[in-house]
């Protein structure tokens, strides 16, 4: 093998047997039997056999080699543009010879362009010819030979032999086959089949995956996926965490001090909606426990999910543990930390603890002072970007780490940060080798589909219920030609004493771009309604001023805040009632209902106007249509969240195109949830009763990157 096939072959992902046979095929030529010339249709593709009439390269009106072949139904031409002296040779007058390709009429008559040609006394192929992926410098003859090499090689030990899956049912794919009997393919069989599959069977149940053979590929796949996920829950259970359980208000603090958590519920100032209470109550009944809590809260834009973090804090600081809150921006995490510092501060004071702030951007002498305060302990809550969790941060007893827009960090760094919790653990001793809880946020609600497969290891509370006296927000699509009317209409609104939120188009890849477009809006808007005052706030901004701008929207000082999507999560000003959102064709589906979540959170009846511009077409793209007709459907957070997940399909939902982590190959999330929850059901039980099978289907699916979850 050449290197250059070698690397053609790595950049594959085909290294073992295994992985050869698991490349299936795209599509299928069938070869397997020799079609009289008269009878091939225009543009079928045909296999057939003739004698050559005539062989001669014409120069006219390029040069090209033109074959004249002939059988007993009738002739046609097969042209070749570029070719080489041997097979000019190959045939010569009088050869028979056979020839696949695309027949077609043309003004030189029924021609194939570039056939592949074959020899005419070889046997016929029994099955379909597969047309598999390849990337360049392969090409499909050796491919094939590799992979038939491979599955002739392989041992395929059945995995899913009938013992493991009996007491979860049969599975859900058996297909009446032609004896009318119920059939479950072994691997083996579905493999080979699906490489060579017999000419007979319809080629539809083949391209659009229903066939059994592909289902059993798929519940391969999908078993490997929760088989790993289950097993990282089991590993993540052999570890130990604080048992932090809820301080109850015992006779001590009926004289005294409340607990903490007792004490925030006094001064937020609102009653807990149901849904808050049952998730305060799932997690508080996790961190009881003395293994570690690996929990997702989610809930839609504006359900309360902040107090409920606060609330699992307060558990963990009543127990005498740090616990640290980190969000993806500082934006986000400066909000989180004002609201937190508000609630908590001045009870943490009462017990001379305090709340600490880290993020990238700190003076050194701050940041010390922080670091300090948090190795003592006398930080008891800390609050901030990534630095929170940098090795540089020592924590003297850290409980819990909450975790904001968890999906924003991306799959790899939410293990990696696990790992190295975990590693941190192992190389401590006596209580320090305790690992914390964690609790993961995020406000873009995962559909059940897309939850069961990539976060099987995680517990999931949801709060499904908005806080009381909310209305709908009413959301409008507003062409751009009317942009003087709107903002007439947005200052008639803000002088009544309403506020709004004016985002920018989101120019991709350019930061400086869509800094100089919030630039101009701001400068537009200010010319046209110079007597309402008005921010502008974008990422590049220092920190202070970033901090001052908000505040005085927060304040209520600025009716208008002109932003880019900088304000897209997290952001709660109660008082804001209108939403303006520029291009809104250029954003996510997901990203504009965070974005219309801003509005809506307080009494005030609200909109969101979604401000589109066609552009040069006239016309919209059909998945910008779909998005921005979706969003003025539905205000449902989880409905969006499904919707986005058609469109963008699951790479791109995740966000995992750039994190290397694995998506499914074979199995659609949309149309194979029956076999998603069949190997649910199996899962936990291999891994307890065959665990030489589950780690066998592993390695076979996963290899490296299983080791790579592992580690
Ligand atoms: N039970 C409740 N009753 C009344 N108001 C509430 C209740 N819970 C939360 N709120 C208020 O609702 C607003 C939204 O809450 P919060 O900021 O926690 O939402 P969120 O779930 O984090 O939303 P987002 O994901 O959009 O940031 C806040 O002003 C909060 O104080």
């Amino acid at each position: 093998m050449t290197p250059a096939i070698r690397k053609a072959l790595d950049k594959l992902g085909l290294v073992r047997d295994i992985d050869l046979v698991l490349h299936l095929p795209l599509r299928y030529e069938d070869e397997t039997k020799v079609v009289p010339i008269a009878q091939a249709r225009d543009g079928q593709t045909v296999l057939i056999e003739a004698q050559v009439q005539s062989c001669e390269i014409q120069l006219q009106p390029r040069r090209q080699l033109v074959v004249t072949v002939q059988d007993a139904s009738g002739s046609c031409q097969l042209r070749f543009l570029h070719f080489y002296p041997s097979q000019q040779k190959a045939m010569a007058v009088g050869t028979r010879l056979r020839a696949h390709g695309e027949m077609r009429g043309g003004f030189w008559g029924r021609q194939m362009v570039h056939p592949q040609l074959r020899k005419a006394d070889a046997p016929l192929p029994t099955a379909l010819t597969p047309v598999y992926p390849i990337g360049k410098g392969l090409t499909q003859p050796y491919l094939r030979r590799m992979i038939v090499a491979a599955l002739q090689r392989i041992t395929l030990v059945e995995t899913l032999p009938q013992e493991c899956w009996t007491h979860v049912g049969p599975p859900p794919v058996a297909v009446p086959d032609g004896a009318g009997t119920q059939r479950w393919w072994t691997l083996a069989q579905a493999l080979r089949f699906l490489h060579h599959p017999p000419p007979d069977v319809p080629l539809q149940t083949l391209e659009d995956r229903s066939h059994p053979a592909w289902q059993r590929l798929k519940v391969e796949e999908l078993l490997a996926q929760q088989l790993s996920q289950w097993r990282i829950r089991q590993i993540r259970q052999a570890h130990a965490a604080p048992a932090l359980a809820v301080r109850q208000r015992g006779r001590k603090e009926e004289a005294g001090e409340l607990p903490l958590h007792a004490q925030l519920l006094e001064v937020i100032g609102f009653e807990l909606t149901a849904a808050q209470r049952r998730v305060v109550e799932e997690i508080a009944a996790d961190m009881a426990r003395s293994v570690p809590m690996h929990r997702l809260l989610q809930g839609d834009v504006g359900s309360g999910k902040t107090v409920v973090a606060a609330l699992a804090a307060c558990i963990c600081m009543d127990a005498g543990y740090q616990c640290a809150l980190m969000a993806p921006t500082e934006i986000l995490a400066e909000q989180h930390f004002q609201k937190l510092q508000a609630w908590l501060a001045p009870l943490l004071q009462a017990r001379g603890k305090r709340v600490a702030w880290l993020a990238g951007k700190q003076k050194k002498k701050e940041r010390a002072q922080m670091l300090a305060d948090v190795a003592s302990g006398e930080a008891m809550l800390v609050v901030g970007t990534h630095a929170v969790i940098q090795d540089s941060v020592d924590f003297r007893a850290l409980g819990l780490v909450i975790i904001d827009e968890q999906h924003r960090f991306g799959v790899e760094q939410r293990l990696s940060l696990r790992n190295r919790q975990r590693d941190r653990a192992a190389q401590a001793t006596g209580d320090d080798a305790l690992e914390p809880h964690m609790l993961m946020m995020s406000a873009t609600p995962i559909p059940r589909t897309l939850a069961m497969t990539y976060y099987a290891d995680l517990s999931v509370s949801t709060i499904d219920e908005l806080p009381p006296g909310r209305t709908p927000v009413v959301t409008r699509l507003v062409a751009d030609s009317r942009r003087d009317e709107l903002i007439a209409r947005l200052a008639r609104q803000v002088r009544q004493g309403r506020q709004a939120y004016w985002v920018c188009p989101l120019i991709e890849e350019s930061e400086v771009l869509d800094l100089s477009n919030a630039t101009a809006t701001f400068e537009e808007l200010q010319a046209a309604i110079p007597d309402v005052p008005m921010g502008l706030l974008h990422s590049r901004m220092p920190v202070a001023e970033k901090q001052a701008v908000m505040a005085g929207f927060a304040s209520g000082a600025l009716g208008v805040l002109v932003a880019t999507t900088v304000i897209e999560v997290g952001v709660d000003v109660p008082n804001a009632s209108l939403m303006v959102i520029e291009h809104a064709e250029r954003f996510g589906l997901s990203q504009l209902h965070q974005l219309r979540g801003r509005v809506g959170r307080g009494s005030a009846a609200s909109a969101c106007v979604l401000l589109y511009a066609t552009g040069d077409s006239g016309k919209l793209s059909d998945t910008a249509k779909d998005r921005l007709r979706a969003m003025v459907e539905t205000n449902d957070g989880f409905e969006i969240a499904r919707r986005d997940l058609e469109i963008r399909g699951p790479g791109e939902f995740m966000g995992v195109h750039q994190s290397g982590a694995s998506l499914l190959r074979f199995a659609d999330l949309g149309t194979d949830a029956h076999l998603l929850e069949w190997t649910r059901a199996l899962a936990p039980w291999m891994l307890a009763h065959r665990p030489d099978l589950a780690e066998l289907h592993m390695q076979r699916w996963l290899g490296g990157k299983w080791d790579y979850l592992k580690a």
